[in-house]
């Protein structure tokens, strides 16, 4: 099972690499303005999927918010310690 840090050293090489046909490299090539309303898109899925949905459904939106959230630190610089020591 894959955890934050896996999905974030995957997406970091993803980064790097720029492999043909990544999500990722095609998402942070289109910007923090971009990324940004995909956030706010996925945070609504998964405020619609814990009142409406299942709790699996929720699980799955929640995951696909990390994941654009990643994409967003990717973007940004910021790595998972500088989130870390605010928690
Ligand atoms: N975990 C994810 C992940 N979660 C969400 N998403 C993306 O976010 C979208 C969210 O799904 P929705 O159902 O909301 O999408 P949608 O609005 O229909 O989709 P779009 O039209 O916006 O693409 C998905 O279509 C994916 O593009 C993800 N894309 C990739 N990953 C993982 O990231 C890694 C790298 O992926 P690539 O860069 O694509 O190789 C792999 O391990 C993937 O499993």
């Amino acid at each position: 099972m894959k955890t934050f840090d896996d999905l974030f050293a995957e997406l970091s090489l993803k980064a790097t690499e720029r492999p043909e046909g990544s999500g990722t490299v095609r998402e942070l090539d289109a910007g923090v303005h971009a990324i940004g309303k995909k956030i706010v898109e996925e945070a609504a899925e998964v405020w619609m999927a814990a009142e409406y949905q299942s709790d699996t459904e929720t699980a799955e939106e929640i995951s696909q918010l990390i994941y654009h959230l990643q994409v967003l630190m990717l973007a940004k610089g910021l790595s998972p310690e500088d989130v870390y020591r605010h928690l």
